[in-house]
């Protein structure tokens, strides 16, 4: 028996501003940030659950402060009883007395949501010894259901049906489990493509990420169509015909004018493009993905919950979900939406542009592919080659495919050092500046 003891919470960032990586259209000068939780025990083992949730900079207090709120939920809870019983763990902290009201299930309480849960799993896969993606694949299609919260969905998949589901494709896990290990898992990369980058850099990025194995390149769009198409030109001629590119104007359009401004870029053969509208806006979504076919409209980076993931689906508004590790309430809700997914035959391709979320995704996208769909047709999980250098097991890509993490955990852990140096606002690197 083991209980958790404390909640070490860190307000981490890091000035990714100063460079210009990660801008795009809404978002110019994020600082990739990390509310960050370390889970402490008092077993014999000393082993600590790193989780977190990701924002842009200002604002990362206030996630920490709603962690901080989740913390009497957390202490004293006996661990062996929190992994058998996952998913009423999850529910203990979505639908906290009172503290759900600020919810529900959205918003800043469902990010803080997020970085406990993170760290408990990130603590479950290293008592189990096995990385998180391997410790999901291994789990019955019963335990696997038991960790999901169906409530707001049965209407479109029962737990029965999920279960069932999941038998089917038990057979050949082990095949794609050594598929991934031998082969990776195929991902695209933004890294080339921000928008505040000028010409040339994009110009050399671009040239690296080929002779790097790239094969799918996506850029920032929507600061104006001429500028969109001058560099969309830039980039089309240098990665050529066959190569896949995408766009994402990260919500800057109202409905119609995305329809609009898309149409003025077909001549660059796009395969999606990315966050046209509002993120709650399922109709418009809905109306987009219509005018705009055969180019297929992706989302997901801030879906808030399950419910809107499943109006989604049903309204046919979406050709790929890029579902996000830290916007959903942590593993267990993102596997209930892997799970609707699947039924609906939408293809997962996850949101990683930030600090940490491309060695969380790995995870989750490696599950997915060798326990729940069993198939990579339009699978490509991103990649943004940031920051990776601040993780204890970062993620490892060879020919533009992630190489499954070997190491117990959800490869979360950050450095202890850059935990000291980074921290908001006391840490050497703000004190400076
Ligand atoms: C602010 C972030 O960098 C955002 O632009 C990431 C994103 O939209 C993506 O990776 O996709
Ligand atoms: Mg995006």
């Amino acid at each position: 028996m083991s209980n958790i003891t404390k909640l070490e919470i860190i307000d981490l960032r890091f000035p990714t501003s100063r460079e210009k990586d990660g801008s795009d259209a809404m978002n110019p000068d994020p600082d990739y940030s990390a509310a960050y939780v370390v889970v402490h025990t008092d077993a014999a083992d000393s082993l600590e659950g790193h989780g977190f949730t990701f924002t842009i900079g200002k604002g990362n207090e206030v996630v920490c402060a709603a962690i901080k709120a989740l913390e009497p939920l957390v202490i004293g809870k006996d661990t062996v009883e929190v992994f058998a019983n996952m998913g009423t763990f999850w529910r203990s902290l979505s639908n906290a007395n009172q503290i759900r009201w600020i919810g529900p299930e959205k918003g800043v309480i469902h990010l803080a949501t997020a970085a406990v849960v993170n760290a408990v799993w990130d603590l479950y896969a290293k008592v189990e010894g096995k990385p998180l993606w391997k410790l999901l694949s291994d789990m019955s299609p019963e335990e696997l259901v038991s960790i999901c919260d169906f409530r707001y969905v049965t209407d479109v998949l029962t737990p029965d049906e999920a279960i069932e589901r999941l038998h089917t494709k038990k057979a050949g896990k082990a095949a794609r489990e050594q598929e991934m290990i031998d082969g990776g898992l195929p991902a695209y990369t933004t890294s080339a493509g921000w928008l505040g980058y000028d010409d040339d850099k994009i110009i050399r990025l671009t040239r690296e990420a080929i002779a790097d194995g790239w094969d799918h390149i996506k850029i920032k769009v929507g600061n104006g169509v001429d500028d969109d198409i001058r560099r969309l030109r830039i980039i089309r001629n240098e990665i050529g015909p066959d190569r896949k590119l995408m766009v994402d104007a990260n919500q800057v359009w109202d409905v119609d004018e995305a329809i609009e401004y898309v149409q003025k870029l077909s001549e660059f053969d796009l395969w999606w493009v990315e966050e046209p509208t509002s993120p709650d806006d399922v109709l418009g979504h809905a109306s987009i993905a219509k005018q705009i076919a055969p180019i297929r409209v992706a989302t997901g980076e801030q879906i808030q919950n399950r419910v809107v993931w499943k109006q989604l689906f049903q309204s046919e508004a979406i050709g790929f979900a890029q579902i996000d590790s830290c916007r959903l309430g942590g593993v267990n809700e993102v596997v209930t939406v892997l799970l609707l997914a699947e039924k609906f035959g939408i293809p997962v391709c996850p949101h990683a542009g930030g600090v940490g979320l491309c060695e969380l995704v790995q995870h989750l996208s490696l599950f997915n592919y060798v326990a729940v769909t069993g198939d990579l047709t339009d699978v490509v999980v991103e990649y943004v080659d940031h920051l990776h250098e601040h993780f204890l097991d970062p993620v490892v890509m060879h020919d533009g495919k992630y190489v499954p993490p070997k190491k117990p955990g959800y490869s979360a852990e950050i450095h202890r050092d850059t935990l000291e140096r980074f921290e908001f606002p006391q840490g050497a690197e703000w004190a400076q500046s």
